[in-house]
C-alpha cells in the first residue's frame, strides 16, 4: 500500500483512489487540476495536444521525470529566488491508471471548450500533488463566511530596459497592453482589458487599486475568485459584478441596510480591492496588515503609455514596492530578463551552434535540468559582461527562462475573516475598516519554460510589437480622416 501523508495531516492512499472523491477545479494551457472534496489538496495533471489522444506522447518514465523536474525547479530554483513562504513545491505521485481514466471521463463535461484542444494525460498516471491553495491551512472555517481566495496572473511588471531593444515603442508601452490588441484581433478575447501590470507593480496604492478594479471589470485569464474552494468569479461572456457583490457583502457589510450612503455591494467591492492591495504589499507572513518597508523604487519602471491616465499620480512622490512583498519578489525574478528577447536571441543561437558541434555538452549545460544547486549557481553567478563564452550565453539563457516563468505565474491570496470578528453580532453594522482578515499569499504555476520556447518567444515578440505599431498607425490615420471630416462639416455650417 502506498500512502502519502501531507504536512496538513491528511492521508492519501494511492491504491484506494476513487474518482468520486475528486472534482474538476480548473485548468490552463498545460495542466488540468482536480481538488479533493474533503481533504485540502489538489492533483495537477499534465495535458497534451488532442491529436495524440490515441497514443502516449512519451513513456511513463519520461512523464514522471517531467513532473519531478517541475518539483525540483520549484524547490531548488524558484523557492530560493521567490522566498520559502510563497512557494509550495508539491510532490510527484504515480496514480492507478484506472483512476486517472475514470477521472478524465468525469471531468470532461466540466471543461471549457476553449481548453479542449488538449487532453489530460491518462497514459502515465503521473501527477503533481499540491496543497489546495484556495483553502486556508489550519483555520477556523465559518459557515457564514468561508475563506475567499483571489487568484491574479499579473504578467510582466516592467518595461524592457535593454539597449538591444530595437523598437522604441517597447520602452513606452508594456507587453501586456500591446498583446491585448493582438489578442482582440485574433478573437482570443472579445473585450479589451484595461488592466496594466505596471500599475499593479507600481507600489502606488491608487494605481494598484485601479489595476485590481480593471481586473474585476474584465478578468480574462488574469483574475479569479473562489469561495470555500469553489470558483465564483472568472472570465465569462457577461461579467456578473452584481452577483459578486452579493457574495462579498457578508464579509464586509454583514448588515442589510445602506452604509454611509453607499450601496453596500459597491462598498464591499471597494473593501475587497483594499484588502487585496494590502495582501499584495504585505511581507507575506500570514498577518493582518502590511507595514510598507522600503524596497524596489518605481524609478525606471514608470508607467505604460497605453494608459495616459496616471501621469499626475506619478508626480505624487516616489513609490516603493516593500522589499519582501510578493510583487517585489516576482518582479525581481522577472527582471532577470535583462537583455530582452532581442538581446537574448543571439546568445540562444550561440548555444545552438555550440550544441551542434558538441551535442554531448547538453547535459553539462543543464539545458533540460537537472534543476539543482548547480543550475541555481549558473543563474546567480552569470558574468555581467559578455566575454564571448558559452558559459555567459547559457547563464543568460537560463536567467531568461526563469524570468519567463515569473512572467507567467499566478498569485493566490486566501482570506479568512478573523475569528474574533466572527463573534460579533452578524447583523451589527461595524465599520468596514474594523473587519479584519487573516490571509496567506502563495505563488503558483512555476513550471520551467522549455529551452526550445525561446525561438517561439522571439517570433511572438516581433508579431505583437509589429501588430501594435500597425494598429496605432491605422488608428492615427482614421483619426486624421475623422478630424478632416469634422473640419469639413464645420466649414459647411459656417455662417456666411
Ligand atoms: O507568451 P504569453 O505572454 O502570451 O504567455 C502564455 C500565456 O498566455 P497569456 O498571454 O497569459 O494569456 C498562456 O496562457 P493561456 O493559455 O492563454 O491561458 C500560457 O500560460 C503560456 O505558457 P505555457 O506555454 O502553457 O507554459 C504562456 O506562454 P509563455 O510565453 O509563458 O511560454
Ligand atoms: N495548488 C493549487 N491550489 C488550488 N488551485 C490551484 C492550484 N494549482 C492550480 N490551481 C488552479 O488551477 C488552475 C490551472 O493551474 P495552472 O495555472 O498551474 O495551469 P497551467 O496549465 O500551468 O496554466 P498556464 O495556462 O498559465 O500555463 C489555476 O489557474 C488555479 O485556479
Amino acid at each position: 500500500m502506498v500512502i502519502i501523508i501531507h504536512n496538513n495531516g491528511c492521508v492519501m492512499e494511492l491504491d484506494k483512489m476513487d474518482e468520486n472523491d475528486w472534482k474538476y477545479h480548473g485548468e490552463g494551457n498545460k495542466s488540468l487540476v482536480v481538488s479533493h472534496s474533503q481533504h485540502s489538496h489538489v492533483l495537477r495533471l499534465l495535458k497534451y495536444p488532442a491529436g495524440n489522444a490515441e497514443h502516449p506522447p512519451q513513456t511513463t518514465e519520461q512523464a514522471f521525470r517531467d513532473i519531478q523536474n517541475i518539483v525540483d525547479f520549484n524547490k531548488n530554483i524558484m523557492k530560493p529566488l521567490l522566498g520559502e513562504r510563497y512557494v509550495h513545491h508539491g510532490e510527484a505521485v504515480k496514480l492507478p491508471l484506472d483512476f486517472v481514466r475514470q477521472l478524465s471521463l468525469k471531468v470532461q463535461p466540466e471543461r471549457p471548450e476553449s481548453r479542449c484542444d488538449k487532453v489530460m494525460d491518462t497514459f502515465s498516471g503521473c501527477a503533481l500533488c499540491l496543497p489546495n491553495l484556495t483553502q486556508m491551512p489550519s483555520c477556523h472555517i465559518s459557515q457564514h463566511r468561508p475563506p475567499l481566495c483571489i487568484e491574479i496572473k499579473p504578467k510582466c511588471g516592467f518595461l524592457p530596459f535593454s539597449r538591444h531593444v530595437s523598437k522604441e515603442i517597447k520602452h513606452k508601452v508594456c507587453r501586456f497592453c500591446m498583446h491585448q490588441h493582438f489578442k482582440l484581433a485574433n478573437g482570443e478575447w472579445k473585450r479589451m482589458s484595461r488592466y496594466c501590470p505596471l500599475d499593479l507593480f507600481s507600489g502606488n496604492k491608487q494605481r494598484m487599486c485601479f489595476a485590481i478594479k480593471h481586473l474585476l471589470q474584465e478578468p480574462q485569464n488574469n483574475f479569479k475568485i473562489f469561495k470555500n474552494g469553489e470558483l465564483i468569479y472568472s472570465c465569462k461572456e457577461d461579467v456578473d459584478l452584481n452577483g459578486l457583490a452579493q457574495h462579498l457583502k457578508p464579509y464586509f457589510h454583514p448588515g442589510n441596510g445602506l452604509m454611509n450612503g453607499h450601496q453596500p455591494g459597491k462598498a464591499a467591492m471597494n473593501e475587497l480591492i483594499q484588502v487585496i492591495c494590502s495582501a499584495l504589499l504585505s511581507s507575506g507572513d500570514s498577518n493582518r496588515a502590511g507595514e510598507p518597508r522600503k524596497g524596489l523604487p518605481l524609478e525606471g519602471r514608470g508607467h505604460c503609455e497605453a494608459n495616459g491616465l496616471y501621469r499626475d499620480m506619478l508626480r505624487n512622490g516616489n513609490h516603493y514596492l516593500p522589499k519582501d512583498c510578493v510583487l517585489s519578489k516576482i518582479l525581481q525574478v522577472q527582471m532577470l530578463d535583462s537583455l530582452d528577447i532581442e538581446g537574448l536571441y543571439p546568445l540562444y543561437k550561440r548555444v545552438e551552434q555550440y550544441l551542434e558541434e558538441f551535442p554531448k555538452e547538453r547535459g553539462r549545460l543543464q539545458i533540460d535540468g537537472p534543476y539543482n544547486e548547480n543550475f541555481l549557481e549558473k543563474i546567480q553567478n552569470c558574468p555581467s559582461e559578455d566575454d564571448g563564452s558559452i558559459d555567459y550565453a547559457i547563464g543568460k539563457v537560463h536567467q531568461y527562462r526563469v524570468a519567463m516563468t515569473a512572467k507567467d505565474c499566478s498569485v493566490m491570496i486566501t482570506l479568512a475573516p478573523c475569528e474574533e470578528d466572527e463573534l460579533l453580532e452578524p447583523n451589527l453594522e461595524t465599520q468596514p475598516s474594523k473587519r479584519r482578515f487573516t490571509y496567506s499569499v502563495s505563488i503558483l504555476d512555476l513550471d520551467p519554460k522549455p529551452y526550445e520556447n525561446i525561438l517561439q518567444q522571439h517570433k511572438r515578440d516581433a508579431k505583437i510589437v509589429n501588430y501594435y505599431l500597425r494598429s496605432q498607425q491605422e488608428a492615427a490615420v482614421a483619426g486624421l480622416y475623422l478630424e478632416r471630416e469634422q473640419e469639413d462639416c464645420t466649414l459647411m455650417f459656417h455662417p456666411v
